[in-house]
């Protein structure tokens, strides 16, 4: 269990949660404080109780619903409104009665803001800090004081700056969050800056650290380095405008290369598996190039690449992707050499015997393919059956003597697609014609029709993705077309790539390899 020397806190329900796209029920945020929890962040900061009904319903179901394990939970909010005690405003009263141990509250560090936003004078920002911090302290609640601007302030007037960092602390503020609010700075001033407050004020220090200049993980880990002991982060980076520091990439950088103990053991190999969960539960497709928990940050395509890889993937890799849960991945395209189709058929379990000539072979007709328009990136079944096709054992269940499809429009709107399919199973000639809502519809009823009877796996066969790609564009009509399509059978999914000079050409090509992989698969044993 890390200790409470150095706090990793998650404010992906807050601050995660004000990206643009993001809209989460009070059952989501429920769901993902657990993910957090059981990953075993320090922190998870729920949101704003009392600025709208959801934060509130959050806070009064996460006291009843949640039993945190690891993480304990922080309810976010300003400090009192300039004026009035902090015992008689309302959203002080919110804070302090959300039942949150813990509340983090943002308070103004930059004298413009100070002047301009809250309209106040400097002194009057202290006194609102200090009372705020002693009130929720005095009602036994833990707090923090996010600085919001607090670099930006810094910069203009260090002075009053600082001496928000003192009033915070002085006052009881177990934390005083330096942030970068609008993202700006750089890693070299933030370590500066978060070096020059410790020292003036003894205090002990955290980070948040927006994106907006692709710096919020170099950010953090600069404030780590200058003795920030307490970072805040979001999972997968989401954050108002273009995000905040990564929590995945910030733990893992903690934990792989600067040897803490951030999260307890066993958890850092949850990185992929939580980082993916909180997408699906945000709705956002997770991000291919992430780094560390991305499905192509340990995908290898360039050939050089892979034949030191195929000595040591250390040589390639700055580290073992199942240190956080994720998989290397080879890639085969027109970037490819021998070492890379010798190792991706090894990932498929097609086992060349490092035969240096049929690998040769595999590259060259590869490469050409891909001149055509083929792309075996995404279409690792298809890549399989090229590899079984070169080794002289091609996957065979069915042959195509012809087919053929015919649409159909009426005038008053309606009409029909009709295809035939005559095929060869098994030495029997086999001649089926269906219907469809259009050619690929029609082609795929044909083909089952035809061989479902000597395949009967075939019916369990459902297409999931139906991916088109127009090349060489310049040529209008005349263009080359791609097609990825992807089945599934409940076990699993497989893709394959067709390419032909129209569209229902190069999806019977991807058709019939989907069906012809499918029941190769469903050969081989459960998982
Ligand atoms: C940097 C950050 O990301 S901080 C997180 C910000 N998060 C959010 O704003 C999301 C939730 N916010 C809300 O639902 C609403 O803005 C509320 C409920 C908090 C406030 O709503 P309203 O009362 O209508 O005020 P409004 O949003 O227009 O303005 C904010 C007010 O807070 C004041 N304020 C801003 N920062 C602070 C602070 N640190 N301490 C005290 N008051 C503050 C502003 O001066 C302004 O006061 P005014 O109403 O007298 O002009
Ligand atoms: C507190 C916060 O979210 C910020 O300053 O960016």
């Amino acid at each position: 269990m890390p200790d409470d020397g150095f706090h990793v806190f998650d404010t992906t329900l807050r601050d995660g949660a004000q990206r643009e796209g993001i809209t989460l029920t009070v059952a989501d945020k429920i769901a993902i404080a657990r993910l957090l929890d059981a990953y075993g962040v320090g922190f998870i900061e729920g949101g704003w109780p009392g600025a709208n009904p959801k934060d509130t319903e959050f806070f009064e179901r996460a006291s009843r619903e949640l039993a945190l394990k690891h993480a304990r939970l922080t309810a976010f909010g300003a400090t009192r409104r300039p004026g009035v005690r902090a015992a008689d405003d309302p959203q002080v009263a919110a804070l302090r009665d959300s039942g949150a141990p813990v509340v983090t509250l943002v308070a103004k560090s930059d004298g413009r803001h100070v002047e301009r936003a809250l309209r106040t004078t400097g002194e009057e920002n202290l006194a609102m800090i200090a009372d705020t911090v002693a009130h929720l302290r005095a009602h036994g609640q833990r707090v923090f004081v996010d600085c919001e601007h607090f670099f930006d302030g810094h910069l203009y007037d260090p002075g009053y700056a600082t001496a928000v960092v003192r009033t915070a602390a002085e006052a009881g503020a177990d934390v005083v969050v330096l942030c970068d609010t609008n993202g700006g700075m750089l890693p070299e001033r933030i370590g500066r800056i978060v070096a020059e407050v410790r020292a003036a004020t003894g205090a002990r220090v955290g980070i948040h650290a927006q994106d907006d200049s692709g710096c919020a993980v170099a950010n953090t880990l600069a404030a780590v380095d200058a003795g920030a002991t307490h970072v805040q982060c979001t999972a997968n980076g989401y954050g108002e405008r273009v995000g905040n520091a990564d929590l995945f990439s910030v733990v893992a950088a903690l934990a792989l290369k600067h040897g803490r103990d951030v999260l307890p053991a066993g958890c850092l190999a949850e990185t992929t598996r939580v980082s993916q969960a909180i997408a699906e539960l945000v709705n956002i497709a997770p991000a291919t190039h992430q780094p560390y928990v991305g499905v192509s940050a340990f995908a290898h395509k360039a050939g050089l690449h892979a034949s030191a890889i195929k000595v040591d993937p250390d040589l390639y890799q700055h580290i073992d992707p199942a240190l956080v849960g994720n998989d290397m991945r080879m890639l085969v395209s027109d970037m490819a050499g021998r070492a890379s189709v010798e190792l991706k058929a090894k990932e498929l379990g097609v086992d060349l015997g490092g035969d240096r000539e049929l690998l040769g072979r595999v590259v060259d007709r590869v490469k050409r393919m891909e001149q055509d328009g083929y792309s075996f990136e995404a279409a690792d079944a298809s890549l399989e059956l090229l590899l079984r096709a070169e080794l002289g054992r091609p996957a065979r269940y069915f042959t195509a003597e012809s087919w053929r499809v015919i649409t159909e429009r009426r005038a008053d709107g309606g009409g029909i697609t009709e295809a035939t399919v005559k095929l060869d199973v098994g030495g029997d000639r086999v001649i089926a014609t269906a219907e469809g809502n259009g050619p690929v519809n029609a082609l795929d009823r044909a083909l089952r029709a035809a061989a479902e009877g000597a395949h009967p796996a075939l019916s369990g066969f459902e297409l999931t993705d139906y991916k088109v790609r127009i090349l060489e564009g310049a040529s209008g009509t005349d263009a080359i077309t791609r097609i990825l399509i992807t089945f599934g059978d409940g076990r699993g999914e497989w893709t394959t790539v067709g390419v032909g000079e129209n569209v229902i050409d190069a999806s019977w090509i991807a058709l019939e390899q989907a069906f012809t992989y499918g029941l190769l698969r469903g050969e081989r044993p459960e998982g």
